[in-house]
């Protein structure tokens, strides 16, 4: 069977299934292979009509009948949705590989929660992953065979850049750093706009001025072999405007601030982790 016809079921029908379906769809995927399990009437309407895939109430069904089962819920209702599919799943002899990108949520709470170890992947997608541009960290438990690694790798790879990680906690790293990313950028910018508009630019010319340079810089750095810095020392002319704005940066603790943010995030993966482990 080629990739693109293999069966997946999402679970939870939210922002990050739908930047992974739209994704998939825009790199070749069937839809009619694409499920998603969606308790919101209104909701499965919508993902029907905007994306002509197979949309479900209940997940019972959708887990034992595909290759992939993908678990895109909040991390505190994923044991009500792992105890909701798991008398299905030990009652057949269906072994679906799993793909989990909920934040927090640790391998071996999931193996506990559907009563027996799974071969599961976390991901951690970004919601650029909607425009084939997001940034996703995997890890795979010892149960997920080559072929299922690369099967998770390619559909993720829908989404954008894909990146493996040796250690499960790399993930919550992965989640401070890039999952939540695209919020501290889109942050940056709102602030930019604003200012733009503060000191008298129409609001659309700021915007646009933030966005396109957004844009560019990332592009750069993308495209180039030096470094963030070594691109940043080439604005900064010697005595000029970006010298005189980055020294306010610094004087305010930028660097430092930025570490503490991701360090937050990251510790609040860990919080969910430990509060979901408690759960049976
Ligand atoms: N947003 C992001 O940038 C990223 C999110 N993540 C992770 O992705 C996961 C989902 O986040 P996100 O997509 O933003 O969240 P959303 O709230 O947008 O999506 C979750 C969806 O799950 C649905 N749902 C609730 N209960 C059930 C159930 N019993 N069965 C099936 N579906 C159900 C919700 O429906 P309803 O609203 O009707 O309750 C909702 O549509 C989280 O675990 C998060 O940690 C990972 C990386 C990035
Ligand atoms: O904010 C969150 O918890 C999720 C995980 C990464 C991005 N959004």
């Amino acid at each position: 069977m080629t990739t693109s016809r293999i069966r997946i079921a999402f679970i939870g029908g939210g922002n990050i299934a739908r930047s992974l379906i739209a994704g998939l769809i825009a790199d070749g995927h069937e839809p009619n292979a694409l499920y998603v399990v969606e308790p919101d009437d209104t909701k499965r309407g919508q993902l029907v009509t905007q994306f002509g895939i197979i949309a479900l109430e209940t997940s019972a069904d959708a887990v034992t009948s595909v290759e992939v089962v993908a678990l895109c819920v909040k991390p505190l209702i994923a044991p009500v949705i792992c105890r909701e599919f798991a008398p299905a799943l030990l009652a057949t002899n269906a072994q679906p590989l799993f793909i989990s990108v909920m934040a927090g949520v640790t391998e071996a709470s999931i193996d506990r929660w559907i009563g027996r170890p799974v071969a599961l992947v976390r991901a951690m997608p970004n919601t650029p992953s909607m425009i084939q541009s997001g940034a996703i960290g995997l890890h795979a438990n010892s149960l997920v065979n080559h072929y299922q690694r690369n099967l998770a790798e390619e559909i993720l790879r829908a989404g954008g850049l894909t990146r493996w990680v040796e250690n499960e906690v790399d993930i919550d790293t992965v989640t401070a750093l890039s999952g939540s990313g695209p919020a501290y950028f889109l942050l940056l910018m709102e602030a930019l706009e604003q200012v733009g508009i503060a000191h008298g630019l129409a609001p659309e010319t700021a915007r646009l001025l933030t966005i396109q340079t957004a844009l560019g810089a990332a592009r750069m750095a993308f495209e180039s072999d030096e470094s963030p810095q070594q691109l940043r020392a080439r604005v900064t002319s010697p005595g000029g405007t970006t010298e005189r704005a980055i020294g306010v940066f610094e004087a305010g603790g930028l660097m430092l601030l930025v570490s503490e943010a991701v360090t937050a995030a990251r510790v609040r993966a860990a919080e969910l982790s430990q509060i979901l482990a408690e759960v049976d």
